[in-house]
């Protein structure tokens, strides 16, 4: 705030879910793209149009194993009357040196191999007798047992017309034209296609490096035991794994005590591994609520994090700020497991897309009739319920209560039911807009 009246970040004001989310993704620079090893780049977005170098594929060959034929050759062949030619080798894949095929010839030739010159069509080694004189054949014979098959003469019991069996080059992808466009996120298939391009590196935009911490003195890590007032961090672990979820690198440090110095230098640490600074807890009004004591009074050269009321219901505290040297953007979010992950869901998660050129920002509502009632909501907050969605019914079943400690049901839930600000209804029956929480 500047001291003078910025209605805008005036401590009262209650922001919208949509005014917080455009806020931080307003203060997010993208960094620059990367150069990736094409394994190194899976799940990445492309940060560059691809335009195909050579065409796919690179050369005429066959798409069965069989005879490189003339097509006027074979053109009156029939089981009964056979047309006979002469075999003068054989084309493997891989092959580079060609034998001419005149006419009243044959190359034996494999699958994938290229097509050799003077043949214009592929007689499948079905439609022949396979150089054995005993009718129609159901394969080649292994050359390492019949290596004379490699000559001698075929019998051809079917016609073949020209082009047969033949897959041209550049039918695929032809040289000059776009291959894919910059914001492909790049999953199995995408990166074949780079591999049959002959690229071994694409550039990128890369996964932001999450570091996630979590703040609270009753906090003890998991596989050690209770004391009295504890219970186990877990949002550090669920925070740490939706991020990753998100498609970023993520980093997740132990639990840190509700003490200020602790807590900033903790955070120090993690600057120079750190593209976004993740929090949990410590955020609303109580007497130890440390990640807003401690970052609410950072001097100017720190960086500035605002901590604000949100018309939203779980996540109402949240803390949204730029710190350190470099300006990494940290989003401190309530401590409550259920409004931590929700708030990761709806700030957290755009922002690791935003920052990976994700075309995909946002989960994508779907609507969907609950199947019982959702009981009364605040109004004037956004609630976010947990659901089990069943997109094929295109129904959503509550699960769990409004309780933002039901650990449990989330694990059960697979979706967030959307409650608008103006609703304080919802029956059995209804239909609302759900996020489902699947993987992409
Ligand atoms: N007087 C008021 N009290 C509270 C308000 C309010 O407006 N006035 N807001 C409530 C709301 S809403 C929320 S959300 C929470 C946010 O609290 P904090 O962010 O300060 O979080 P903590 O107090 O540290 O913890 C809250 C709750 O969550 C548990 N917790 C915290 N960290 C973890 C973790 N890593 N793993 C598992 N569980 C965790 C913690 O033990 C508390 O039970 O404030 C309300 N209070
Ligand atoms: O907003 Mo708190 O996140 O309701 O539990």
């Amino acid at each position: 705030m500047n001291g003078t009246t910025d209605q805008a970040h005036h401590p009262d004001r209650v922001w919208s879910v949509a005014d917080h989310l455009d806020d931080i993704l307003a203060k997010l620079q993208l960094p620059a793209p990367v150069s990736r090893q094409l394994l190194d780049a899976q799940g990445c977005v492309l940060a560059e149009d691809l335009t195909v170098p050579l065409p796919l594929p690179p050369f005429d060959n066959s798409s069965m194993d069989g005879y490189a034929v003339r097509a006027a050759d074979v053109a009156a062949a029939t089981e009964g009357s056979p047309v006979t030619l002469t075999v003068i080798g054989d084309v493997a894949a891989g092959s580079g040196e060609l034998p001419t095929v005149e006419p009243g010839q044959a190359a034996r030739i494999m699958t994938g191999a290229p097509v050799p010159p003077g043949a214009d069509a592929v007689v499948p080694v079905e439609w022949t007798d396979g150089g054995t004189g005993l009718g129609p054949a159901a394969t080649m014979r292994a050359h390492s047992h019949a290596p004379q098959d490699a000559g001698g003469e075929v019998r051809v019991h079917r016609p073949a017309a020209d082009g047969a069996h033949v897959r041209r080059a550049g039918s695929d992808a032809r040289a000059g034209e776009p291959a894919l466009s910059a914001g492909t996120v790049l999953g199995p298939t995408q990166l074949g296609l780079l591999a049959a391009l002959g690229l071994d590196t694409v550039t990128v935009r890369r996964r932001p490096r999450v570091v996630v911490l979590s703040t609270g003195s009753e906090l003890v890590q998991p596989g050690e035991p209770l004391g009295p007032g504890q219970i186990h961090d877990s949002n550090s672990f669920q925070l740490t794994a939706a991020a990753r979820a998100a498609g970023a690198l993520a980093y997740r440090v132990g639990a840190v005590a509700d003490d200020a110095k602790t807590l900033r230098t903790t955070l120090e640490d993690q600057y120079a591994r750190a593209d976004v600074l993740v929090t949990s807890g410590g955020v609303s009004v109580g007497a130890y609520d440390v990640v807003k004591e401690t970052l609410a009074g950072l001097g100017t050269d720190e960086g500035r994090v605002e901590f604000r009321k949100l018309a939203m219901q779980p996540g109402k505290p949240q803390g949204f700020g730029l710190i350190g040297p470099d300006r990494i953007p940290l989003l401190a979010l309530p401590g409550n497991p259920v409004s931590s992950y929700v708030s990761f869901e709806l700030f957290v998660r755009p922002v690791i897309r935003t920052l990976m050129g994700h075309p995909e920002v946002h989960r994508r509502p779907v609507p969907a009739r609950v199947t019982a009632s959702l009981g009364s909501s605040p109004r004037g907050k956004r609630q976010f319920l947990r659901g089990a969605h069943d997109p094929v019914a295109g129904t959503v079943t509550p699960v769990g209560g409004t309780g933002s400690h039901l650990i449990k049901a989330m694990a059960h839930a697979d979706a967030l039911i959307v409650i608008p600000e103006d609703t304080t209804e919802v029956p059995a029956d209804a239909v609302v807009d759900v996020l489902p929480l699947g993987p992409c």
